[in-house]
């Protein structure tokens, strides 16, 4: 992945977080960023991430990436493992590897049995071991940690410590950010300094050319080494003689460190020798599963897995509306929405009304539902966990699940309630002199039904982010953006309505293919300049 002048400024006139930005992510490596507090670290990862797009230059190449947001929402209204399931889907797993990935990083973490606990139960470290565990069950190709020890216990920092290398020997790209700078000394193969907008090198890849160092160790017996060996040393040792010293060859910069870690180890390894290889005897990176997190892990630990997925777009788009659409089910907010569609319904259609007059009524009723259920579901997710759906889809596919979430459950509700009038009403005209044909009636209502919800669904996702920040503002003008478009003439909800209830007083019936395909444009390409704003205001 690579970054060329990139900058990134909140607003169109703030002041430049970012400027100038030239950087190149190798795979393979574990990169460091330092920088004082407003430095800009989390700007810069949101933007490795793919959740902001700078502001002026650009990135390329990003891999399958998968965040750690700096501070992870515990207000989700789904359990642990529910949660994780939901997002191995939307990266792309068969539901029953994702729920056995789940099971596995929460196993790894020392929160197994917190799996069917809900989020908002989970203590501060745990909601934080859930919110690593999202990230890692993807095996991702470039993993993105922003400050991700936060809260973690002993054994889960030691833990992350072994899954960041095991995703390094894997090939992947960690970048991460600590302010601790004992976190992963010396492992990083890059480290980047802040400052001043603009990013300073601190050091170079261990595997350039230089001095080697090769040490010899021996650990007690069964003992494995340290999780992370700083310098990303090659390891070699005798398999058939477990007793024998372990061989690790590193950069000379980097063999202090790894002397310390070794001897610091607990238990410590004992170190039997120590020399210096020419400079042109270059040692490569270890191999996946060769590395130091592989001789430290256990050997079924390290077998490349079988099944790592990109996920198809679509396929992670319908995960993502499934788990919005979940969301919002158990979130309750949809409770007043729905209410109100109902006792709108029941104030008015009464049974043995004429048919079409009472379909135009219910269908008219769709819209400021679908325009409130879409900003519901664009609303509803706390912002670090819109921020993780977004840099596993993309965020302007994370937006497009959003909306359709809303306006599938309008869809949804708008069918009943034309089911339910089909049911209870009278198939005549208004002056109950002519019969009107049901078959045609019941399509025209479904086909103004549908029109309203996508006139809706435009007006809802106009009126909230990334377009409207504000809640206040946003609620009123999805309310009177709902109500000027059913009747503004122009509007394709009004001319189907109308269609519908005129055709009534006749008998005839309209079935509104204009309205519904001007509906259609105006909604997709509602969709696309408000997902396209999404990707750039972030
Ligand atoms: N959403 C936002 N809107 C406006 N300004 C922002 C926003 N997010 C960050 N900033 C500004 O960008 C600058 C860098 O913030 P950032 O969070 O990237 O710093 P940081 O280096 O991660 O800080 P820390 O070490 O405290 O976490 C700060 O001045 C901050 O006020």
């Amino acid at each position: 992945m690579i970054l060329r002048g990139a900058g990134r400024r909140y607003g169109l006139r703030g002041p430049w977080v970012l400027r100038g930005l030239d950087l190149e992510l190798p795979a393979r490596t574990l990169v460091r960023i330092e920088g004082a507090n407003g430095a800009g670290k989390s700007t810069l990862l949101r933007l490795l991430a793919g959740i902001d797009a700078p502001t002026e230059g650009s990135v390329t190449g990003r891999p399958r990436t998968a965040y750690v947001p700096e501070r992870f929402p515990p207000a989700l209204p789904f359990t642990a493992a529910g949660y994780l399931v939901h997002m191995g889907r939307v990266h792309g797993l068969p539901a029953d590897e994702a729920a056995a990935r789940a099971q596995e990083w929460l196993t790894r973490f020392g929160a197994a049995e917190h799996a069917r606990t809900p989020l908002a139960e989970l203590s501060k470290g745990t909601s934080q071991k859930v919110a690593v565990a999202q990230a890692l069950l993807a095996e991702p190709d470039l993993l993105v940690l922003d400050e991700a020890w936060t809260g973690l216990d002993t054994a889960a920092r030691d833990e992350l410590d072994l899954a960041v290398a095991e995703r390094v020997a894997d090939g992947a790209t960690v970048v991460f950010v600590d302010h601790d700078p004992r976190r992963l000394a010396g492992a990083a193969g890059v480290s980047h300094r802040l400052a001043g907008r603009t990013l300073h090198t601190a050091v170079t890849p261990a595997a350039d050319h230089g001095p080697r160092v090769r040490i010899e160790a021996t650990g007690p017996p069964s003992a494995a080494l340290p999780p992370v060996l700083p310098g990303a040393p090659t390891v070699e040792r005798d398999t058939a003689n477990p007793a024998a010293a372990v061989r690790l060859t590193t950069t000379a910069a980097h063999s202090d460190a790894l002397l310390g870690a070794l001897l610091t180890a607990r238990p410590p390894w004992h170190i039997t020798g120590l020399s210096q290889l020419p400079g042109d005897d270059v040692v490569p990176l270890p191999a996946p599963g060769a590395g130091p997190a592989a001789a430290a892990a256990p050997a079924g630990d390290t077998a490349p897995r079988q099944a790592r997925r990109s996920g198809p777009p679509l396929r992670a788009t319908a995960a993502l509306t499934r788990y919005r659409i979940a969301l919002l089910g158990r979130s309750q907010r949809w409770l007043a929405p729905l209410l109100l569609y109902v006792a709108v319904l029941g104030v008015g259609i009464r049974a043995g009304q004429p048919l079409l007059d009472s379909l135009g009524y219910a269908a008219a009723t769709v819209l400021p539902l679908s325009a409130w259920l879409v900003r519901l579901c664009v609303t509803q997710e706390p912002p670090a966990a819109r921020n993780v759906a977004a840099c596993a889809v993309g965020p302007a596919r994370a937006h497009c699940a959003s909306l359709l979430a809303g306006l599938g459950c309008a869809l949804a509700l708008g069918c009943a309630g034309t089911g339910i009038v089909l049911l209870i009403s009278e198939p005549i005209s208004t002056d109950r002199t002519v019969a009107v044909p049901l078959l045609p009636a019941a399509l025209a209502g479904l086909l103004v039904a549908v029109c309203c919800a996508l006139t809706g669904a435009a007006v809802g996702a106009l009126c909230a982010r990334p377009v409207l920040h504000r809640h206040g503002w946003s609620l009123a003008a999805t309310l009177l953006g709902a109500l000027l478009v059913l009747v503004t003439d122009g509007s394709p909800a009004k001319a189907a309505v109308t269609g519908l209830v005129s055709g009534s007083l006749t008998g005839a019936v309209r079935i509104p293919f204009l309205p519904l395909a001007v509906a259609v444009v105006v909604a997709v390409a509602v969709a696309a300049l408000t997902s396209r704003l999404a990707a750039l205001r972030g």
